[in-house]
């Protein structure tokens, strides 16, 4: 329950929606309250009437009698009618102050939850998986958005009511009031039985659900995986064996639903029987008169749904605690990669590698050890090695996604956490190694955020990643949408628009990550060709196991198991004959093969 605590500044911000609720909730119970005693004064004036009025039979005063007798209760059917008016007037106004408040609440916490995302390191988003952070910002968040929203409300209503329906009970009839109450308890408490029931199977259902939709989700992904092996038939059966599970588990839930509706009437019903039998002998004792057994009726009737929303209310605050809990557990995680200065200055890119060392935090592989390079702003370095050799590694550190566990990374002098981290990255163009692009057009993935890019600029960024000639056989050019949506580009093509994403930016230090592997030689040639005029201006790193694409590097660096095991230029790399030219004889055959 705790955790719910961490709402309260959102309850503080919208406070007038909620003071203006609970207003809006007394003046609608009041309403409410008000046509059971009108049916009260109706119905003992209809049986007082009634005696009177036949004792007048045969006399013409017996019809003015009637006349008036019609028009009270003529009156009183007015009268309830128009509070029935105005009491849902109030309940309209109630649900626009208490629910629209939750909207508020829910809306703000969705945005936080998404910013605070936003500023987590690369290695939170390792730990926890895309559906867990897709769960708790929206299941989670609608969770919470119930609790206050509709609970609240309910809980309101219930105390609100109780304190004027019970305190007016008591002054008719205190007996009366005792037998009336008793059922509600066990009533209550059943709903909350069963409702925490309904909820752990509705829980449980959904996560079936979702196990299944992840399954057809997956299916459908590799559906020219599963035609090629001819694995139809295996994945039809896995399926049936999943939807047999949500079936099962849906049936169960369908026998508590069965069983909670009939309980609920059996409750009040019994609530009624009592009413009419303690208040029948009290009407014969002359204690209390017919008007006030049926005002009682209506009371009753009245406080049943509010005893049931307590024990839905009850379960759905414990939901939301738990939700919250887990919402908090991310809010509460804060990111290490933080700017210990804030500097911000235009960059002229000379980056120094002083003894870095890095081990993954959540492997624990140490995928650097002691890695010493300095690169002169302006110069092109390329890193070599095979794979798992820590070459990404190093893109990763260069881009701050990760801080180095040994040692640091200085760049123009500066060490790297005295820049502002956004600032910083502004000047860096990174080209991952797995390519993402979003489902947009394809300008729109080029510019990607910068609005003020002249079109010019994206469309020489297309050019020199040898990219135009592909956009312009699109029937829509640059407005061709990608992704789900869209089309698909080639592994090619997307690596080429990635590199295209990063030029554009004008950076000062270049990353290129393993780029072109997806592109033939002659491609690459080509895109190296285009990147000389570009890189001549900027520092870059070009990361690859290709000898090929180092052509154009001042200076080659060799890696192994996160060890510098040789740098230098091509011909002196060559001269040494070691691990560079064993990789340039090996990869030159596979070429002329
Ligand atoms: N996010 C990560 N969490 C944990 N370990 C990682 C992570 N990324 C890489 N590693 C490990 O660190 C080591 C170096 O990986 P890295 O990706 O830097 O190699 P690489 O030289 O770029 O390889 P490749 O050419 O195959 O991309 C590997 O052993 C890898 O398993």
């Amino acid at each position: 329950m705790k955790a719910l605590k961490s709402l309260n500044k959102y309850l503080w911000k919208y406070k007038w929606y909620l003071i203006l609720g609970i207003i809006f909730t007394i003046v609608s119970n009041l309403f409410g309250i008000i046509p059971a005693q009108l049916v009260r004064y109706a119905l003992d004036l209809v049986i007082e009437t009634l005696d009177i009025y036949y004792l007048y039979n045969g006399v013409s005063l017996q019809s003015d009698m009637y006349d008036i007798f019609a028009f009270s209760i003529l009156l009183y059917g007015f009268l309830i009618l128009l509070m029935a008016l105005l009491k849902g007037i109030f309940l309209f106004l109630v649900r626009q102050t208490i629910i629209v408040m939750s909207r508020h609440i829910e809306f703000e916490l969705k945005n936080d939850v998404y910013q605070h995302y936003q500023t987590l390191p690369a290695a939170f988003f390792r730990r926890h998986s895309t559906g867990d952070l897709m769960a708790r910002i929206s299941e989670d968040v609608s969770n919470v958005r119930i609790y206050v929203g509709p609970a609240l409300m309910y809980g309101i209503n219930l105390i609100v009511l109780f304190f004027l329906v019970i305190s007016y009970m008591i002054s008719v009839s205190p007996k009366l009031t005792l037998y009336v109450l008793l059922p509600l308890p066990v009533l209550s408490v059943s709903v909350y039985v069963v409702n925490s029931m309904i909820m752990k199977r509705s829980q449980e259902i959904q996560k079936q659900l979702s196990a299944l939709s992840t399954y057809v989700q997956e299916a459908f992904s590799g559906i020219r995986v599963i035609k090629s092996f001819v694995q139809e038939d295996r994945s039809y059966a896995n399926f049936q064996k999943e939807a047999e599970v949500f079936k099962t588990k849906s049936l169960g839930l369908t026998k508590v639903d069965a069983f909670f509706y009939p309980m609920i009437v059996l409750l009040i019903g019994l609530s009624n029987i009592l009413v009419i039998y303690v208040g029948g002998q009290e009407i014969i004792n002359g204690r209390l008169t017919p008007g006030n057994i049926t005002e009682f009726i209506l009371y009753v009737n009245m406080l049943t749904w509010p005893v049931m929303a307590l024990g839905w209310t009850t379960s759905q605050i414990q939901r939301a605690a738990s939700s919250q809990l887990r919402i908090n557990e991310f809010l509460n995680e804060k990111t290490t990669l933080v700017s210990e200065k804030n500097l911000s200055k235009p960059l002229d890119g000379k980056i120094t590698f002083r003894h870095v060392g890095f081990v993954y935090p959540d492997s624990g592989i140490k995928a650097l050890h002691d890695f010493d390079l300095t690169v002169e702003a302006g110069e092109s370095v390329a890193i070599l090695g095979t794979t798992g050799s820590g070459k990404s590694t190093l893109a990763h550190l260069l881009c701050r996604l990760y801080d180095p566990t040994e040692g640091q990374i200085l760049i123009d002098g500066i060490p790297m956490k005295d820049y502002d981290v956004h600032g910083y990255r502004r000047q860096i163009g990174y080209v991952p190694q797995d390519v993402f692009l979003f489902s947009d057009s394809i300008e729109n993935n080029v510019r990607f955020g910068t609005e003020d890019m002249p079109f010019e600029r994206i469309e020489q960024a297309v050019k020199d990643a040898d990219l135009y000639n592909n956009i312009k056989d699109f029937p829509q050019g640059y407005e061709t949408m990608l992704g789900e949506r869209g089309i698909t580009l080639s592994g090619g093509q997307k690596q080429r628009l990635s590199i295209a994403r990063a030029i554009a930016r004008d950076p000062k230090i270049l990353v290129l990550d393993d780029c072109l592997s997806a592109v033939d030689t002659n491609t690459e040639n080509i895109i190296l060709n285009n990147m000389k005029r570009i890189m001549d201006q900027r520092t870059s790193l070009i990361i690859s196991h290709r000898v090929s694409s180092a052509k154009l590097a001042d200076k080659i660096v060799v890696l192994d198991e996160g060890h510098i095991v040789e740098q230098g230029t091509h011909t002196e790399l060559m001269a040494l004959n070691g691990a560079y030219k064993e990789l340039y004889e090996k990869q030159l055959i596979s070429e002329e093969v």
